[in-house]
């Protein structure tokens, strides 16, 4: 589903907290909302998931005008800082919460994929901070949202754990489809994540673009960032190698790695030759190969 923000404004009383926001996310795509705190992340994402009615501009998801209509009514899914796990309920039932039709072969099937499997009946508080997240990816997904909408949820968590629930995040997003809108005060995490960033500074929307773009052109990215060192072994899924015209051999592609909004691909070639192409066209056009993710 697409979303779309267009002319939004926000005023609290005579304080105006958000300018003209224009964002558009294409559907299925993951989109980060990235700025300092107190620029305004927070309300707009309240404005999206309906908690605050804007002062003027519209807010569409799909074809549907949005604008006016409540919470509820929008069906967006959310995923917050903190777990928002029932605590006196246990792991399956809170992931029952957002599906309840699931058959017990399904529930099994969204605890192995998040990485809780056997562990469907343990109690919220016998989870750590990385497995409460994780269930509750299980919930929000569950409900088979067209839309998820991402609050910082990584910012409780240590620095292996983030890696590991983002990638995770990334993974069955794509493999579900499921448009998403990352709102994120860290650009290291936005650049690795997202499709497309978007840069939000006093209440106004200052820069968007592409990973690959905004590394390069914008100020606010370009310094400081770190160097993500492991490499994501990738479930090749809605990955493709599309050979030049030189040659026809297809490769298959084994690892991801992001660096600086960059990312680089490990493949192997029918022969077992494996080499490393990024995402950047122009530097591996010579290798005969280029590789995209197939949409
Ligand atoms: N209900 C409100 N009434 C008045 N001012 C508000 C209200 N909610 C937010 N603001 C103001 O709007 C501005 C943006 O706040 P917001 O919480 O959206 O920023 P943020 O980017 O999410 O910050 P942080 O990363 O620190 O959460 C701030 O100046 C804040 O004081």
């Amino acid at each position: 589903m697409e979303v779309t923000i267009q002319q939004v404004n926000k005023r609290f009383g005579t304080k105006h907290v958000l300018s003209d926001i224009d964002v558009s996310i294409a559907s299925g795509q993951c989109v980060a909302l990235v700025g300092p705190s107190g620029s305004g992340k927070t309300t707009l994402l309240r404005l999206i998931a309906g908690l605050e009615r804007v002062t003027s501009g519209m807010i569409q998801f799909g074809d549907r005008d949005v604008t006016v209509l409540s919470p509820n009514q929008r069906g967006v899914t959310m995923m917050f800082q903190r777990s928002l796990l029932f605590p006196h309920l246990n792991v399956e039932q809170n992931i029952r919460l957002g599906a309840k039709q699931l058959t017990p072969i399904e529930l099994e099937s969204w605890l192995h994929r998040v990485g809780l499997e056997g562990r469907g009946k343990s109690a919220v508080h016998e989870l750590s901070g990385g497995e409460q997240q994780r269930a509750s990816l299980a919930r929000a997904l569950a409900s088979q949202p067209d839309f998820l909408l991402l609050d910082e949820p990584f910012s409780s968590l240590d620095v292996p754990r983030r890696r590991e629930l983002r990638t995770l995040i990334r993974k069955l997003t794509e493999e579900q489809g499921v448009t998403t809108l990352l709102v994120t005060h860290d650009r290291e995490e936005a650049m690795a994540m997202a499709d497309v960033v978007y840069v939000l500074e006093h209440g106004r929307i200052v820069d968007h673009g592409t990973p690959i773009t905004l590394s390069q052109t914008s100020p606010f990215f370009g310094e400081g960032i770190q160097i993500e060192e492991t490499w994501h072994p990738l479930t090749a899924v809605n990955l493709v190698s599309r050979p030049t015209k030189e040659t026809d051999e297809r490769v298959t592609i084994t690892k991801e790695l992001i660096q600086y909004g960059v990312r680089f691909y490990e493949v192997e070639r029918a022969s077992g030759e494996r080499l490393v192409l990024s995402s950047d066209e122009t530097i591996h056009e010579k290798e005969g190969y280029i590789v995209r993710k197939e949409g």
